[in-house]
């Protein structure tokens, strides 16, 4: 029985070694993360997430953890942006209201499938200039949905939230962990 994340996501992993576990091996699945027609955010990430964990080729026995992180805005789904001037536009949408972060994840032992999804709230303050521009010379926006992390600089546009700072980050841990037991990865063995 091997622990499998199939994630390219540093903060996965990182969040994964906040609670003791340190993945036998890593392999990002390759999927193709396009919403459908009309997909609503909750939908499309329990979609992504489930796609991810089916995705790893891994052993019957083996566990695999995979997650996806989607920014909502009512029901217009905020990717990661393609370059600055999208991160531009996401970050001006964001700025001075309450947007969700939902985060999806998968554990996948041979046929099934443990899942859960976490919807934290995130409120932004109203961006100036300055912000802005500082914000996306940082190039913290890439790879990251909405177009910002808040774990790091951007932490200064949030006065306000509610939910799991880990499921903003990428993997709510209290679930993960909850799932990965019941899938029966021993989370909790004493070492
Ligand atoms: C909103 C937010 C997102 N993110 C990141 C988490 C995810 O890595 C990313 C969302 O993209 P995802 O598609 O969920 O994940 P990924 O492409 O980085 O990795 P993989 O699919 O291989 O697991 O945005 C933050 O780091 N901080 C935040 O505050």
């Amino acid at each position: 029985m091997r622990l499998i994340l199939g994630s390219a996501s540093p903060r996965r992993k990182e969040l994964l070694a906040q609670i003791g576990l340190v993945p036998d091996a890593v392999l990002p699945p390759d999927i193709d993360e396009t919403p459908r027609r009309g997909e609503l955010p909750r939908p499309y990430c329990a979609r992504m997430a489930a796609e991810k964990a089916a995705a790893v080729t891994a052993g019957p026995d083996d566990v695999v953890l995979c997650a996806d992180t989607t920014v909502a805005l009512g029901r217009r789904i905020l990717g990661k942006p393609a370059d600055a001037g999208e991160a531009a536009a996401f970050l001006t949408l964001l700025g001075g209201r309450r947007h969700e972060v939902i985060t999806a994840v998968a554990v996948r032992r041979g046929t099934r499938m443990w899942t859960r999804e976490v919807v934290s709230v995130v409120k932004f303050k109203r961006l100036s200039d300055p912000e802005l521009n500082a914000y996306l010379a940082s190039g913290e926006w890439q790879g990251k949905a909405g177009g910002y992390g808040i774990q790091g600089l951007a932490g200064a546009f949030v006065p306000w939230m509610q939910g799991s700072f880990t499921g903003v980050v990428g993997l709510p841990v209290a679930e993960t962990a909850a799932l990965l037991h019941a899938a029966g990865w021993p989370v909790w063995r004493v070492a």
